[in-house]
């Protein structure tokens, strides 16, 4: 634009090591001598941005001139991972950053073990949306992903005599190289306050207002020149909130209080992946983040185009969940309010505009906030709320006469205990397509907890089953795989075009290749550095809740422990590795981890278990360890109840690295057994209609106890207290509630587990199997769900950008 030409950086070795000493003294003030390994990092982060800020120049310009259909992806959560290698990787200089590195007497390794992840997100959902913008830029379709800088985030996860102990995240302590801060995009926020009616038009006049401070991140495509962004806001207090008559009375702290209570809008992420805090303040975020992104998105269409109409055909919003559904409210006030459009007109731009993915089928995660509440922080927003749902509810009445119970259920507002605004059945009524994340979840989701909606509106739900990024999960976790497999396929094409896998299938028959691979594990697994790598590693890797079913694996480790002191043992040898977190006031889920860790401590202090058990449970599990994790497991655990997890991810990532998974008819399990076939999965237990008729039959998990010696003898020695007398509590909720069926499927489990033996035995037969799982699972790359999102739902094409 404007005829300004950009100075293309130059991609040799010698280009990036005159670019990364130009940056260390210009950029950094420091010289090779002086320089810190910190500031070596810091300034190879900046040259490897530049790289990537020189295509993004390019892509904006191409998109500014294409106006094309936008994507814009509105989460309150992202895990974005490490950002070095990806950016090594997607720029093509990581063997040019490792010869100047080493030119300059800076250790490489040393240096990328600085690169921080920004955990912004507790698991399943805000990786996805990091995979699912990493898949954006790489299929080059126009989008931005919005989200909220939280200044900590997701807690690091210490161990304390086996307990957990959360500690604050202060990701960008040392400050982050790799984003761009956009003071001069700042938004003004609003909350409280009162709304009136001036000449026809409502007018909110809000109590107070907060700025909202974006920066944002690069988000490169693979093998392509397109560059997107994830834009974070960051609250900040206006300039007029430091009180001087405050400061000058020596009330240091009532002075700043304004601005401490503004910065603390995105002061930190909410630890909960499951059942909502219900706090104001998390409200106050998901406004926060709801009203910046949408006045951003406003500004960026109205930099092309002119007339409200061509809004929704230019704009495809995607609500990450029901925690940024406050937009839509949102778009209605800035539409009807600001813009002064009709409220039918607005109403159908922006039910064109939205769409809303459903990532839970726990009645307990699905948001509802109280009336009052929100009434107080947001009082046109209620109004409009009400508007909404007079409508709806006419339709409802007018489809379904006299069933005044569906009426009741289908409400926005629910009355009974308390009023509360049902966020989900918002979602549903303001947009154009909801989503499950797989087969099952969505099939559930219309014939459960959304199947009065379904009858409505059936054309409304689509599935979109999830799907992970080959970039993060197989070349950059696993490289020695990745380089197998293009050696197999002789192409590497296969990470931008995953059903190339299939390609593996025939190579099963190859000896020299089946040994490769097994190599390959087998080097993974030492460079873990977790247990011995011969053995056979069994993984369970997510965040704790008991639907997951943690208790169900440690029950089986008691078990394989009693089989040993009992001797005559024939299991494999066996490194069973736990990994995540709890939310910090789930305690059942932090009691669960306290007795994981103390019966490890008992089984791997036992010489009896020496050769054949161990069970390690590292902390702190995020994308970095996940990154190390995934590519050594044999065994991939997905053992939730059937019916309770939405989709699961890890599954594909684990089966994609050539783990073999145990598990339940959930969520994708079920797609992942229907492509790599029912001989290369070890399924167990009840399906979702069996547990479902069992759960809301008369369960008495105490038959089980009595009727099954093994699952005995494991409940009964953790009820003595045998384990440091931790976990009788879990023990205790077993045998009297049992929510997720854990004792119902405790035997086809440890069952199945005989099976995994067995097959292990015969390593030729398992590497067979494990390689079918890699070439059968390309499916299950983000690019797939990015293609299904674009058919289904968001409608836009890719804009070529030149290199
Ligand atoms: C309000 C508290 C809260 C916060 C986060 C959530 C998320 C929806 C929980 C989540 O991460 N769900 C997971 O989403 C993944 C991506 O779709 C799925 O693969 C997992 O099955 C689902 O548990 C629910 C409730």
């Amino acid at each position: 634009r404007n005829g300004v030409e950009l100075r293309s950086l130059g991609t040799s070795p010698a280009a990036f090591k005159e670019d990364l000493l130009s940056n260390l003294y210009y950029r950094r003030g420091t010289t090779v001598e002086s320089a810190s390994a910190q500031d070596a990092y810091e300034t190879l982060a900046l040259t490897v941005r530049d790289r990537l800020a020189e295509r993004r120049a390019r892509t904006a310009a191409a998109h500014y001139a294409a106006n094309p259909r936008w994507v814009y992806y509105l989460s309150a959560e992202y895990l974005l991972g490490p950002q070095l290698e990806q950016n090594l990787l997607y720029s093509g200089t990581a063997e040019a950053a490792r010869t100047a590195l080493e030119a300059c007497g800076f250790a490489p390794d040393e240096i990328a073990a600085l690169d921080v992840e920004p955990g912004l997100g507790n698991g399943g959902l805000g990786r996805l949306a990091a995979c699912l913008l990493d898949s954006l830029a790489t299929m080059d379709i126009p989008a931005v992903g919005y989200g909220i800088r939280y200044d900590l985030g997701i807690f690091k996860q210490e161990f304390h005599d086996g307990r957990q102990v959360e500690r604050p995240d202060d990701w960008a302590f040392q400050g982050d190289p790799w984003e761009f801060p956009a003071p001069d995009d700042r938004q003004v926020v609003g909350f409280y306050g009162s709304t009136s009616v001036v000449g026809g038009r409502t007018v909110w006049t809000p109590g107070e207002t907060v700025l909202g401070e974006p920066s944002h991140l690069l988000v490169p495509g693979y093998g392509t020149a397109t560059v997107n962004i994830v834009r974070l806001w960051r609250a900040q207090a206006s300039e007029a909130s430091f009180d001087l008559t405050r400061f000058a009375a020596g009330q240091y702290a009532e002075a700043v209080q304004d601005a401490v209570r503004a910065e603390n809008i995105s002061k930190v992420l909410y630890p909960d992946d499951s059942t909502p805090a219900g706090r104001e303040l998390r409200l106050k975020q998901q406004y926060f983040l709801v009203s910046c992104s949408l006045r951003d998105i406003v500004r960026r269409f109205r930099l092309r185009n002119g007339d409200w109409a061509d809004f929704a055909s230019k704009t495809a919003i995607q609500l990450n969940d029901t925690h940024p559904v406050l937009a839509i409210p949102e778009l209605m006030r800035l539409l009807v309010d600001e813009e002064g459009l009709d409220w039918d007109h607005a109403w159908s731009l922006v039910r064109r505009t939205f769409n809303y993915t459903c990532h839970t089928l726990l009645p307990e995660a699905l948001e509802t906030w109280p009336v009052d509440m929100l009434g107080r922080l947001l009082p046109r927003h209620l109004e409009i709320i009400y508007l909404i749902n007079a409508e709806l509810l006419d339709e409802v009445r007018a489809r379904f006469p006299d069933d005044l119970d569906r009426v009741r259920r289908m409400s926005l507002i629910q009355e009974e205990p308390t009023r509360q605004v049902r966020m989900a059945n918002l979602a549903v009524t303001g947009t154009t397509r909801t989503n499950g994340v797989a087969a099952l979840h969505t099939q559930l989701l219309t014939s459960t907890v959304l199947r009065d909606f379904h009858d409505l509106w059936p054309d409304r739900f689509v599935n979109v089953t999830n799907g992970v990024s080959p970039r993060r999960f197989v070349r950059l976790a696993d490289p020695l795989v990745s380089a197998l497999i293009s050696d197999g396929l002789g192409t590497d094409r296969w990470l931008s075009d995953l059903s190339l896998l299939s390609g593996l299938a025939p190579l099963v028959a190859d000896a020299s290749f089946r040994s490769r691979w097994r190599d390959v594990k087998r080097a993974n697994k030492a460079a873990l550095g977790l247990g011995d790598p011969a053995a056979l590693l069994d993984v369970m890797v997510k965040r704790f809740h008991e639907y997951k079913r943690q208790q169900l694996k440690l029950l089986h480790v008691i078990t394989l422990y009693h089989r040993i002191l009992a001797g005559g043992y024939d299991g494999v040898p066996r490194t069973v590795l736990f990994g995540g977190k709890a939310a910090p006031a789930y305690h059942a889920a932090k009691n669960i981890i306290h007795l994981i860790n103390a019966v490890a401590a008992r089984v791997n202090a036992d010489p009896a278990t020496d050769g054949l058990l161990t069970v390690v449970f590292p902390a702190n599990y995020n994308i970095t360890l996940a990154e190390r994790v995934i590519p050594a497991a044999d065994l991939s655990e997905q053992i939730s109840m059937a019916g309770k997890e939405a989709s699961g991810t890890g599954n594909m990532k684990l089966s994609l690295n050539g783990a073999l998974t145990i598990g339940t008819l959930d969520g994708a399990n079920i797609e992942i057994r229907d492509r790599v076939g029912a001989d290369n999965f070890f399924l167990f237990g009840l399906n979702a209609a069996e547990a479902l008729t069992l759960r809301s039959g008369d369960y008495r998990p105490r038959d089980h106890y009595a009727a099954d010696g093994e699952l005995r003898a494991a409940l009964d020695v953790i009820s003595a207290g045998a384990f440091g007398g931790v976990g009788q509590e879990v023990a205790a909720s077993l045998l009297d509630r049992d929510e997720y069926l854990t004792l119902a499927d405790y035997r086809s489990y440890v069952d199945r587990q005989s099976d995994v033996d067995a097959a292990w035995r015969d390593q030729e037969r398992w590497t067979t199997m494990s390689i079918l799982n890699t070439a059968r699972t390309g499916y299950f790359s983000s690019d797939r769900t990015v293609a299904d999102y674009l058919t289904h739902i968001w409608h836009a094409s890719p804009v070529r950008v030149d290199a």
